[in-house]
């Protein structure tokens, strides 16, 4: 097969594998995430102590996605689950104005690591079907996306209980994927992986 061929082939048929790991308070909605993405259902959750890992096909991108618990106690074991990752979904529950503080310095500070200094980041503004939530814009206010040097970054609104937004978000993170592998750029950091 010629050259040209080949890569005309490999852009239609190959299947590009993506780790992402998923973060976010307790009770922002990621283990939702999660299922609805990998199963098209919403589970009836309970908080995650530990962390559940799936894969999510869609397009020519498997994901593996690493859901992690949230809850404060919890946070400290982040760090044990960010080497290698091409990209950060940042989970963040909309009608959460008071812990929108906890939700900044959580994210700020991984964002930091130097595991995580290539990965793109993600955040979704979930839970948009509630009176009175953040907008998409609030949350990226409340988050300091705009003062972000360097990094890629994109925010997406949603609901998983219906699904909506969470197919925008993994679009964005293919193409954005593609585009930086081809142009040569590395989007994760090797560490010790677990
Ligand atoms: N209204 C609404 N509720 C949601 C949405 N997404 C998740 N929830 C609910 O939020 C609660 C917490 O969801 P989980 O997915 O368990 O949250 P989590 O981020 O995994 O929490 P931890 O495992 O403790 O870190 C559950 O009752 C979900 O049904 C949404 O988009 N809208
Ligand atoms: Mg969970």
């Amino acid at each position: 097969m010629g050259q040209a061929l080949r890569r005309l082939f490999d852009a239609f048929f190959s299947t590009r594998e993506m780790r992402v790991v998923m973060l976010g308070l307790d009770a922002a909605g990621k283990t939702t995430i999660l299922y609805r993405l990998h199963m098209g259902e919403v589970l009836s959750t309970v908080p995650t102590v530990g962390f559940n890992v799936e894969k999510v096909q869609y397009k020519n991108v498997v994901f593996t996605v690493w859901d992690v618990g949230g809850q404060e106690k919890l946070r400290p074991l982040w760090k044990m689950y960010l080497s290698n990752s091409d990209a950060l979904i940042y989970v963040v529950d909309s009608l959460d104005r008071e812990r929108i503080i906890d939700a900044r310095q959580e994210f700020q500070t991984i964002i930091k690591d130097p595991l995580m200094a290539n990965s793109i980041i993600l955040v979704f503004a979930n839970k948009q079907d509630l009176r009175g939530a953040m907008s998409p814009d609030e949350v990226s206010e409340g988050l300091g996306l705009h003062d972000l040097r360097n990094r890629i970054w994109h925010i997406q609104g949603t609901c998983a209980l219906r699904g909506e937004g969470l197919y925008d978000g993994l679009d964005w993170l293919a193409s954005t994927l593609k585009q930086l592998q081809e142009t040569g750029h590395a989007t994760s950091v090797a560490g010790p992986s677990i």
